[in-house]
């Protein structure tokens, strides 16, 4: 048989996308190193019509031509070894296809290396988790187009659909572009569940809501605005039981991991020099959560006084619904502005709008909301930050003193809403036309001579300052 795409990696990633690929009618061949992997996967994928090739040669050697191969191993040293081991079986104009959730500095560097021997390698993005990967994932490739467009069927095949059945795929640009848009996918799911979960804590502490009452109302914002995958999960989760009839929420430990996606898209923010605020806070709040320790010590040094709203409980649940809104948009304007930013020097010609248009479906940040943010660049390709939309501008103006009002309850009644506060202070330090750095200067310049720029001259100025 010679098949159509070759899928190494049997994890679940792997094996959900290989079936996925038969079940739209391509010929599909897959390998894992590990001999004890293929052979408990090998009834499963059978009755999917799914072959395991029994060596890496035969694997390869079954291929179409032009041979495309994609990887669903684990990200960084896995991959390099699988490329070894894959790469000399290749001839020129194969392609090898990396689904992992890598760096996008390893995927530029294969991509150099692999074309110095003619061989394509597309770095892509996959979103949705073991479900999409089945069913229609959010698919972000990036590397040589033309190596794209022979495996771009297959992809469009397999991508979830969006509402007006467009496939959320899109080829994204060159080189390691696909993984880097996967990354800021990744970072703003980050901000956007952190956001979430400061909520749910919210409506838990300072409003005494039960698990039910919390959940009812994660449904019902479901249905407007801020409707998204994760406030649906969110609200199956808070009603969930398990057979003792406990909730399982209260039997979590509340020690968040991760896998180090949201950290890299913190580290890029501060490399280009662009204002991640909420997503490295929520970085920063996973880490927190981990030190389970001495949080327990500082607790019992600092006694919580977590405080009751007494207001009206249903005012105080609709200001707390539109300052989610906008935090999460000053979430989604940061994420942008970093993708535009890196478009520009990685010089990748970034298309913000089909970016968003990618992710309505399939992925774990999939919501209505990005419709929005599509139209904001196409009313505008070069919109700078989409809070200078009309669109957004509207909501930002209708609801900022909803965020202020949840803001400064969560501080008056000692509940932790970092996320929250980062939203409304970059918000309030981006409309400043003058902000507090002035001072900042005249003091590098006081203690180092580091010079400072003037409002009424051009040119380095040095103060004696004593
Ligand atoms: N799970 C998810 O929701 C998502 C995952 N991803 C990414 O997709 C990729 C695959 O993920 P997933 O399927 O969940 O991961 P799994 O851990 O289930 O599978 C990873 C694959 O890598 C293989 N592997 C691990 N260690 C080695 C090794 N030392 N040598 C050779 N092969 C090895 C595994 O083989 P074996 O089975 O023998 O251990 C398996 O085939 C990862 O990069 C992940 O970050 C992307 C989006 C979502
Ligand atoms: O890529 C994903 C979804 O888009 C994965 O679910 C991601 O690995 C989750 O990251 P973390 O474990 O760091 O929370």
């Amino acid at each position: 048989m010679i098949y159509d795409i070759g899928v190494i990696g049997l994890g679940v990633m792997g094996t959900n996308i290989a079936k996925n690929m038969s079940r739209k009618g391509f010929k599909v061949v897959t390998y894992d190193f590990f001999d004890d992997v293929r052979k408990n996967r090998m009834n499963e994928l059978k009755q999917e019509n799914v072959d395991i090739a029994a060596s890496l040669e035969s694997f390869v050697n079954d291929l179409k031509k032009p041979k495309n191969i994609l990887m669903l191993v684990k990200a960084g040293e896995v991959t390099d070894q699988t490329i070894e081991k894959v790469a000399p079986l290749l001839e020129r104009g194969d392609t090898l296809i990396d689904g992992g959730n890598e760096q996008y500095e390893n995927t530029r560097r294969r991509n150099i290396e692999l074309t110095e021997k003619g061989i394509n390698y597309i770095g892509m993005g996959v979103s949705g988790g073991e479900e999409g990967a089945l069913n229609g994932p959010s698919l972000m490739p990036g590397g040589q187009k033309k190596a794209y467009e022979n495996v771009r069927n297959i992809f469009e095949k397999i991508a979830a659909k969006a509402d007006d059945g467009k496939p959320c795929v899109t080829y994204i640009g060159n080189d390691g572009s696909g993984h880097y848009v996967k990354m800021i996918h990744n970072g703003i799911e980050y901000a956007d569940m952190e956001l979430i979960a400061e909520s749910y804590f919210f409506m838990k502490h300072a409003l005494k809501m039960s698990n039910d009452e919390m959940s009812d109302v994660f449904s019902e914002w479901n249905n407007g605005e801020l409707n998204s995958y994760l406030i649906e999960i969110t609200a199956e989760i808070l009603k969930f039981r398990d057979e003792e009839g406990n909730y399982v929420l209260d039997l979590i430990l509340d020690k968040a991991g991760q896998k180090g996606t949201g950290k890299w898209t913190g580290i890029e923010g501060l490399k280009l020099g662009i204002p991640l605020s909420l997503i490295t806070d929520s970085v920063f709040v996973r880490c927190l959560s981990s030190l389970i320790d001495e949080r327990a010590l500082i607790s019992e040094a600092y006694p919580s006084e977590m405080g009751t709203v007494e207001a009206d409980k249903e005012a105080v649940l609709e200001d707390l619904k539109n300052a989610l809104y906008i935090s999460k948009l000053m979430c989604y304007s940061q994420g942008f502005r970093l993708l535009k930013e890196a478009s520009d020097i990685y010089d990748w010609n970034l298309q913000l709008g089909e970016i968003s248009m990618i992710w309505r479906k399939g992925c774990i940040i999939r919501a209505h909301f990005l419709e929005k943010i599509n139209q904001a660049y196409t009313n505008d390709p070069g919109l700078t930050n989409l809070i200078l939309d009309d669109f957004f501008k509207e909501i930002v103006t209708e609801n900022q003193q909803s965020l202020r009002n949840i803001a400064s309850s969560a501080i008056k009644n000692e509940i932790p809403m970092p996320a929250f506060l980062s939203a409304v202070s970059y918000f309030d330090s981006m409309k400043q036309k003058r902000v507090s750095s002035n001072m900042v200067q005249a003091q590098r310049d006081y203690f180092g001579a580091h010079t400072y720029e003037r409002v009424d001259k051009d040119g380095a100025f040095h103060t004696d300052w004593f």
